[in-house]
Parts: structure tokens; C-alpha cells; sequence
């Protein structure tokens, strides 16, 4: 058993948590929080020992009736793999404490790209991160265009992507974050930061993107025009993106129109949390005019990046494959969710897709 320490049990902690306790290889050997909150609260009932990210504040965790198995350091010395999942910045302050107990660490999007040795994404660059100590899981909106950029590239080539990102103003319970009534430029300045975070996993990949930031907590929607090698058809490209289990094509059927329909899908379908691990692909949106594709897609930025995680301590601990790694996550996650309307599965679907002809639309 591969033993794990969360550090940070916020939107991203608390959900690696729930998955790395999910895997049959892995264990959560505790989480470190710096305060007793209802998070803490809920953490101790879903039975993960609870470590105290800053030592002064031990009683305070006493006084809420919560027990602490010890101080952060010393669930850093009994970690095969920690998993940061502090805030942005924190990470990296952080890592003098992993190298100093010689524990690898895992940080996530909102570090720099210099904090790890490979910038990671489970579909695009696993064996970047085989035996590695620190490795960055790169932020959701990354990780949303690398799923789709990867499978183009490999079947038809890609010259230039171009994408535009609406980005959700916060996470539901960011009640500081905004704005409220506007629309957003953001970053103003072109190209967003995200471009070049996309080439730390694809280098020479030719990349702009623009970034702007919306009054919804729900999901991000990413607008895509990507410039193929080949000449395509929608139907070819939408056949390729129902193979892979990290994308979900949303079929015409489903009357999913926007990001809160998708939030509801994956509540009464009973997902944890409302998680939508997978990228979520309008199926309609997906076109050709040439070499020149475009889709819309929805990003949960809550959870896109869990899965990530999970297949990241594999590569470290070099204790699988790619191929059997992401196959292990997402069964024991239950990512994957069929073309069919009665909703997820985690059915081997590569067998349910006709191949079909390069045929015109
Ligand atoms: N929320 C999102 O949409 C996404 C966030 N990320 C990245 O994941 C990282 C974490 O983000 P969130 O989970 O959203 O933040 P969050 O604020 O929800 O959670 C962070 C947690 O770490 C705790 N914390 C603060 N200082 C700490 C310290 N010194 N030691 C231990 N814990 C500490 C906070 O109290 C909080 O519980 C950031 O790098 C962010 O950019 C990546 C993808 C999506
Ligand atoms: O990394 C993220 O977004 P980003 O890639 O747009 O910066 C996550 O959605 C967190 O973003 P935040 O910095 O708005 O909390």
C-alpha cells in the first residue's frame, strides 16, 4: 500500500482524500489542517487522522473536540507520497519541510511550474513523472485542454490552438471571490497565463489563450478552435473524444444547455460533491470548416484535477503503468460516463464506439 498525506484539506484536499482512500493500492495516512473548521469536522467522521498544519494551534483542535494524531511534520516522515493542497504559494513554501524528511511531494496548479521536477498530466506525460519526487498537477483549466489536445495531436496533428477560457469567478464557497455583476477581461492582457502553463506539458505546442472571468461558481467553459495537420470531419473528431474516459461528449438527447444543467446531471446521478471529473464536451458544438476544429467544453474546476493526482502518485512511486494507472483510478473513482442517457458507467466504452468512415458531416 502506497501511504498518502494530504496537506491542505480545502476543495482539491479534501476530494484527493476521498479518492486516494477509494484506490485498492493506496492509503490516506492523514491530513493536515491549520484550523478545526467544519471541514476538519467532517474529515474526522470520514475517518482520516487529522494532523495539525501548524503545530501552535494543536489546542484550538482539542477545544473542537477534535483529536490530532500529531504535528504535520511528523505526517510528512510516515508519507510514502504527500499530496500539497495548500493554497497557491503555500506549496512551494512548503517544500523545504518534504525535502527534509526526503518525502516526495505532489503540488498542484497554482505553484509555479519551477516548484517540481514535471509538470503533470495523466493522459498527456505520465512517464515524465515515473520516479520523480516532486511533480506539479497542472491547474483544471490546464488539465481541461490537455485531455483534448493530447488525442488530436497523437491522430492528426495539431499547427495551432486557440482557445478562450470563461472562467468561474470562484468555488461555491469563495463568498470573497467576485465579481459579482460584470464580465471580465481577465487576465486583460493576451495571452493568459494558461498557454504557456499548457506548454509545460506539450513544449512546442503553438498555443494562445485568453482568459476572462464570469459571475458563476459552477464550472469553467472553454471555447476552442484548434488548426489540425489533417483535413477532418465534427464526426471523425467527436469519434476520437468518446474513446477516452477523461472526456465526456454530451450527446444532443440529454437537453444539457450550460454548466448548471451539467451540475444537475451529476447530482442526481449521485456523484460525490456534484464532481464532474471529465471534461464535458458538447457533442453539437464539435465542427470542421478545413483543418480548423472548434468545441465548447465545461471544466469542474473542483475536480478535474483529482484523478490527476491519483495516477501522479503511481508515476512517482513507479508502481504502474499509464495505462493501468488511469484504468485503476477511474474504476475505483468511477469516472466515465457513457453516450447513454441512463446516465454513468464505468463500462469500458472503446467497444461501445462504431468506428465509422472519415465521412463527411
Ligand atoms: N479550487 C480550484 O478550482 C482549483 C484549485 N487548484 C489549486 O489547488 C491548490 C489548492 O486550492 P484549493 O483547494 O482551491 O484551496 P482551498 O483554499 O480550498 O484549500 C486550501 C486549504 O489549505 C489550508 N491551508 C492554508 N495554509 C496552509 C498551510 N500552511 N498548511 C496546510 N494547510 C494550509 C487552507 O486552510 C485550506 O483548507 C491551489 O494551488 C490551487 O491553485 C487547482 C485546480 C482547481
Ligand atoms: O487554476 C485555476 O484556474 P486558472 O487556471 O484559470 O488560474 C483554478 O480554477 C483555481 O483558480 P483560482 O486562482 O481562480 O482559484
Amino acid at each position: 500500500m502506497i501511504r498518502v498525506g494530504v496537506n491542505g484539506y480545502g476543495t482539491i484536499g479534501k476530494r484527493v482524500a476521498d479518492a486516494v482512500d477509494a484506490q485498492p493500492d493506496m492509503e490516506v495516512v492523514g491530513v493536515a489542517k491549520t484550523q478545526p473548521n467544519f471541514e476538519a469536522h467532517t474529515a474526522v467522521q470520514r475517518g482520516y487522522q487529522m494532523y495539525a498544519a501548524i503545530p501552535e494551534r494543536m489546542p484550538l483542535f482539542a477545544e473542537a473536540g477534535i483529536d490530532v494524531a500529531g504535528a504535520v511534520d511528523e505526517l510528512v516522515a510516515d508519507a510514502d507520497v504527500v499530496v500539497d493542497c495548500t493554497p497557491s504559494g503555500i506549496g512551494a513554501k512548503n517544500k523545504e519541510l518534504y525535502e527534509s524528511h526526503d518525502t516526495p511531494a505532489i503540488f498542484q496548479g497554482g505553484e509555479d511550474a519551477d516548484v517540481a521536477d514535471v509538470s503533470f498530466n495523466a493522459r498527456s506525460n505520465y512517464d515524465a513523472a515515473l520516479g520523480a519526487d516532486y511533480v506539479r498537477a497542472v491547474s483544471c483549466n490546464t488539465t481541461g485542454l490537455s485531455r483534448i489536445i493530447a488525442p488530436l495531436r497523437e491522430e492528426y496533428g495539431v499547427e495551432k490552438v486557440r482557445a478562450t477560457l470563461v472562467r468561474r469567478g470562484g468555488d461555491p464557497g469563495q463568498n470573497s471571490r467576485g465579481p459579482i455583476n460584470d464580465i471580465l477581461p481577465n487576465p486583460i492582457k493576451v495571452p493568459s497565463h494558461h498557454g504557456p502553463d499548457v506548454k509545460t506539458i506539450f513544449p512546442d505546442l503553438a498555443i494562445d489563450t485568453l482568459g476572462m472571468k464570469v459571475p458563476a461558481t459552477l464550472m469553467h467553459v472553454h471555447s476552442l478552435n484548434v488548426t489540425l495537420e489533417d483535413d477532418v470531419t465534427g464526426a471523425h473528431v467527436r469519434q476520437l473524444l468518446e474513446k477516452e474516459s477523461r472526456v465526456y461528449v454530451i450527446p444532443e438527447g440529454m437537453g444539457i444547455d450550460g454548466a448548471g444543467k451539467l451540475k444537475d446531471f451529476a447530482l442526481d446521478a449521485g456523484r460525490p460533491r456534484g464532481d464532474l471529473w471529465e471534461n464535458c464536451v458538447w457533442g453539437e458544438s464539435i465542427a470542421t470548416e478545413g483543418r480548423d476544429l472548434y468545441l465548447f467544453q465545461a471544466i469542474h474546476q473542483e475536480s478535474d484535477v483529482i484523478p490527476e493526482n491519483v495516477d501522479a502518485i503511481r508515476a512517482m512511486t513507479e508502481s504502474a503503468s499509464q495505462a493501468d494507472s488511469m484504468a485503476t483510478t477511474d474504476e475505483y473513482l468511477g469516472v466515465g460516463i457513457t453516450g447513454d442517457p441512463s446516465g454513468f458507467s464505468h463500462e469500458d466504452r472503446s467497444e461501445t464506439v462504431p468506428e465509422t468512415e472519415l465521412a463527411d458531416d
